[in-house]
């Protein structure tokens, strides 16, 4: 099969890609589990690219239950070098309000009941995560943004995502910390896509679009999910137009990214000295230290 390099992870709100020529769609079973949903594969202006969406097409996975682990192993097996998510944020910041769009370049990771690694069982590699952002992804996502030349749009480059556990949304006092802290946007898939995505030398780099004020604005209504999907629709048309420059952008020069030797330096058990069937379980990682 044509490797595809290139790939969508699309967030709450946004469960298709539009424009998907020659769209097909293919079901991969991993090691890890089934991914979250088909994989819908086409091609756009001509560059073929992959799009799953993360809560499933009718966002039936809570965050916790979304198998990160298949989708970023499913994307990697099919070829994908470059990851785009889309997501929905709540914003701390005043001045990063609804329907403007961000793309953060750190995380802080405040989830509990996630798988966050590939290795293990009998194989040991410690990645860096200092840079959890593809640079390179993310600026072309900012040159995509200025392509697509939305009327009254706002892009803000650099931010840090701070990922809850939820499904509940924030406290007044959490709300208030995370602010202190100096976070930017607050949501609940990005960090496990980022850290495994980086195990699997895939470059990721986030669209996140802000949805709502949390719940710490004195002058706004407290976020309830139908605030946030409704905004996040309204932004969705948006947000495709961007993702669309962006493909067409990597489909002519992709950037040379840091994260595709993420391994180089991380790996401690040498591929021979690991069990077999570890070893095979991560064969799509492995492929090219073996
Ligand atoms: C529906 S609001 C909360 C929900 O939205 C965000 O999802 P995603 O990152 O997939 O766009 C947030 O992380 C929560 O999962
Ligand atoms: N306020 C918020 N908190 C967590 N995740 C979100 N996704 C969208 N808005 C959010």
């Amino acid at each position: 099969m044509q490797k595809i390099r290139f790939g969508i992870l699309g967030g709450s709100g946004l469960y298709n890609m539009d424009g998907l020529q020659d769209r097909r769609e293919i079901t991969i079973d991993t090691p890890f589990g089934a991914p979250s949903d088909a994989i819908a594969i086409g091609s756009l202006d001509g560059v073929e690219v992959a799009f799953l969406a993360r809560h499933g097409r009718s966002h039936g996975l809570l965050p916790t239950e979304i198998p990160y682990r298949a989708n970023i192993w499913a994307l990697k097996s099919i070829g994908v070098e470059y990851l785009i998510s889309v997501s929905a944020v709540g914003s701390l910041r005043e001045d990063m309000p609804p329907r403007h769009m961000v793309l953060p370049d750190q995380f802080i990771d405040l989830t509990r009941k996630r798988d966050g690694t590939f290795f293990g069982d009998g194989a040991v590699a410690h990645v860096s995560l200092a840079h959890p952002v593809c640079a390179a992804l993310s600026q072309v996502l900012a040159d995509a943004f200025d392509d697509a030349a939305l009327p009254a749009a706002t892009l803000h480059r650099g931010g840090t995502y701070i990922c809850i556990e939820g499904p509940a949304f924030s406290t007044l006092a959490e709300s208030q910390l995370y602010r202190a802290w100096g976070a930017s946007v607050i949501g609940m898939t990005n960090l496990p896509e980022a850290r495994l995505a980086r195990e699997a030398e895939i470059a990721y780099a986030t669209l996140a679009l802000v949805t709502d004020f949390d719940c710490w604005h004195p002058g706004h209504d407290v976020v309830t999910a139908e605030m946030a999907i409704g905004n996040m629709l309204h932004n969705a048309a948006g947000a495709q137009q961007v993702l669309r420059a962006a493909i067409r952008r990597l489909g002519a020069a992709a950037p040379v990214s840091q994260a595709h030797s993420a391994l180089s330096q991380a790996l401690v058990t040498q591929p021979a000295a690991m069990p077999a069937a570890t070893r095979d379980r991560l064969a799509p990682l492995l492929q090219k230290y073996l």
